[in-house]
């Protein structure tokens, strides 16, 4: 079981991102952590396998004090799944499964058979197991990833953002698999995602956070649609309710403002967040005052691609850390972003359109 205790996290800069949470995660079950973006998720979440320490308060992991003894044995028994997989380039995908139980101490013979049978269970085959990530769709790079994960066999699980990075299709089915892969392994996992419908799928029981790290309800997935707390609670959760139908509107109409970009390494404007890229696509965003090196940036949340449709829109502009959403053109670089405020609007007048219809009447 894992608590937290009045916890608070404070950054050395000031920023409340996570303020005085009482939580209880339920063994064996998903719990999914949700809000939009920049109120305090994936700082809970790494609280939990002390990437983050807490200013105050405490996590409890089956009663003990996540603080107290070495990190490596805390993390150990508990797994971590990232929105880019973080795979190895150079190895290959059996190795990349197979590095953390060699590392502690398990025969490569036998990791790598663990591996080979981990690879099958997240539905991918022995020839895939011999490629290297680049040569992997970015679905198969998540199973990996999930693979990776469990190759351990941690009793945790923690999954920040792990499916935002794909699109919506194959997202939903890496959702089922890790459904039914959940029914065998009864894992406790704690899940991060900014996508109220991911949530309400996946979890038994999901915390809705708002801006500044408070929690704004914490309930089953059917009392948080029937009964959301507070306003907050209802505009995000009813929103996104109401725009399930954006998966088919395309994008036609919404305004893409230039967004000024650095190449990796290059210099960055003084303030705000800047997006870094590669050879024009983007490689990750760069916070204020920070370096554009590859390994000071930030995952940049999902993409949209240009003419895609309005929901993957609104996607990348609520996952983005900087609260730009990044669109990309058909070759992958980086066309402009868009802004949440701009695609709801954009929304608001589809829905008008839409209504002032007339809707056919049954039976005519
Ligand atoms: N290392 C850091 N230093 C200073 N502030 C930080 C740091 N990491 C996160 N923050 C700030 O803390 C707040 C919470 O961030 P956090 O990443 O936990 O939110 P989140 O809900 O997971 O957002 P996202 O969905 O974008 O990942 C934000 O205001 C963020 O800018």
């Amino acid at each position: 079981m894992i608590e937290y205790k009045g916890v608070t996290k404070q950054y050395p800069d000031g920023t409340t991102a996570v303020d005085t949470l009482d939580l209880t995660v339920s063994d064996r079950g998903i719990t999914v952590f949700v809000g939009p973006s920049g109120c305090g998720k994936t700082t809970s979440l790494r609280m939990i396998n002390r990437m983050v320490e807490p200013t105050s308060g405490a996590v409890l992991l089956d009663g003990r004090d996540v603080m107290d003894g070495p990190a490596a044995a805390l993390r150990r028994g508990i797994g971590y799944v990232i929105q880019q997989a973080g795979l190895f380039p150079h190895r290959s995908v059996l190795d990349n499964v197979a590095t953390v139980p060699v590392l502690s101490g398990q025969s490569k013979k036998a990791a790598r058979t663990r591996a080979a049978e981990l690879l099958e269970i997240v539905g991918l085959t022995q020839e895939i197991g011999r490629r290297y990530p680049a040569q992997l769709s970015g679905g198969q790079q998540q199973r990996v990833g999930v693979a990776r994960a469990l190759a351990a066999d941690p009793p945790v699980l923690l999954m920040d953002e792990p499916f935002s990075a794909v699109d919506p299709e194959v997202r939903e089915r890496l959702q089922d698999e890790l459904l039914h892969l959940q029914l065998d392994l009864g894992k406790t996992i704690v899940f991060v995602t900014h996508d109220i419908d991911e949530a309400v799928r996946l979890g038994d029981k999901v915390a809705v956070f708002r801006q500044g790290g408070v929690l704004a309800q914490y309930d089953t997935p059917a009392e948080i649609l029937s009964r959301p707390a507070d306003d907050f609670v209802a505009g995000f959760v009813g929103r996104d309710r109401g725009y399930r139908g954006l998966s088919f509107t395309d994008d036609d109409g919404l305004d893409v403002e230039p967004l000024p970009t650095v190449e990796v390494g290059g210099t960055a404007p003084s303030a705000g967040w800047t997006l870094v890229t590669r050879d024009g696509v983007p490689a990750g965003w760069a916070p204020p005052g920070s370096g554009t090196e590859a390994g000071q940036l930030v995952p940049g949340g999902s993409l949209h691609t240009r003419g895609g449709a309005l929901r993957s829109a609104l996607d990348a502009a609520l996952s983005s850390p900087s609260g730009l959403g990044i669109v990309v053109g058909a070759d992958g670089r980086v066309v402009g972003a868009v802004r949440a405020g701009q695609v709801l609007e954009r929304i608001d007048a589809h829905r008008a359109l839409e209504e002032s219809q007339p809707t056919p009447v049954a039976g005519s």
